[in-house]
């Protein structure tokens, strides 16, 4: 391992150790790690770099489960099911954290384009696509002004209303990669707009990925779409 190379692993350990520490105490952290709370303290404050075993330890122990319980422990539900997941959409370090997890987990191959949905997609589309080296893609609601040609994609939803999804139609040439991600499934009709404004696009569909569904109907409704891999970190019932 070289000097930049040591450097990159102490910092992803010290990133992993702040991402553990946000919903922990040093005590607790100190459990979860094996390592001394005071020089986790040390860590998380960046006074001192943790020793490149100890760097590698921390960063490898954090595979699927530990980014899974996180997450848990992260989002809230309301008494009608609805999931208030700020703790985690508006935390780059831990969604940058889920990107190679999500990528290995489901061996998703690595993307020209990251398309997601406005709002909160963004920053998970931002963590993936930076972690490929892709482009990222965010479909709006609205049209975005001083732009002159959209790929749009409607449907109707239960309720009766109408929901339009525009997507710049620069932003995914024909022939592209396309993973497409989202912070949350539930009943797949944001997926399914995506989907449809990827097959509009002429791009191939690599995978669908969401941090967390809320039951199976939005998944079940990805994977008749495409036989692409479809997964998410957690699925709650
Ligand atoms: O599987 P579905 O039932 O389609 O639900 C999932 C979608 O709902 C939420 O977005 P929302 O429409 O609330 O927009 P926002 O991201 O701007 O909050 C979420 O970010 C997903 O995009
Ligand atoms: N925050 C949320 N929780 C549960 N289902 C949703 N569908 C759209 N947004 C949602």
């Amino acid at each position: 391992m070289n000097r930049a190379e040591k450097a990159a692993l102490q910092l992803q350990a010290v990133a992993v150790l702040r991402m553990l520490k946000e919903t922990r105490t040093y005590e607790e952290l100190s459990a979860v790690t094996g390592l001394p709370a005071g020089d986790l303290n040390r860590y998380v404050n960046g006074h001192v770099l943790p020793g490149t075993d100890r760097a590698s330890e921390v960063v490898e122990s954090v595979g699927r489960e530990a980014l899974a319980d996180e997450l848990v422990a992260r989002v809230e539900f309301d008494d009608e099911g609805y999931v208030d997941n700020s703790g985690v959409v508006f935390d780059q370090s831990f969604l940058d954290l889920v990107a190679p997890v999500a990528a290995e987990t489901f061996e998703f191959e690595s993307p020209d384009v990251v398309l997601t949905a406005a709002t909160d997609g963004i920053t998970l589309g931002a963590a993936m696509a930076s972690f490929f080296d892709a482009r990222l893609a965010y479909a709006k609601k609205s049209k975005e002004t001083a732009v002159e040609e959209f790929i749009e994609s409607r449907q109707r939803l239960a309720s009766g209303i109408e929901l339009t999804y525009y997507l710049p139609a620069s932003a995914i040439d024909p022939g592209d990669t396309v993973l497409v991600v989202d912070d949350l499934i539930r009943s797949g009709e944001t997926q399914e707009l995506l989907l449809d404004i990827a097959l509009q696009a002429d791009a191939d569909v690599t995978g669908v990925f969401a941090l967390i569904a809320v039951g199976d109907e939005g998944m079940d409704r990805a994977r008749a779409i495409t036989d692409a891999p479809v997964g998410a970190l957690t699925t709650f019932e």
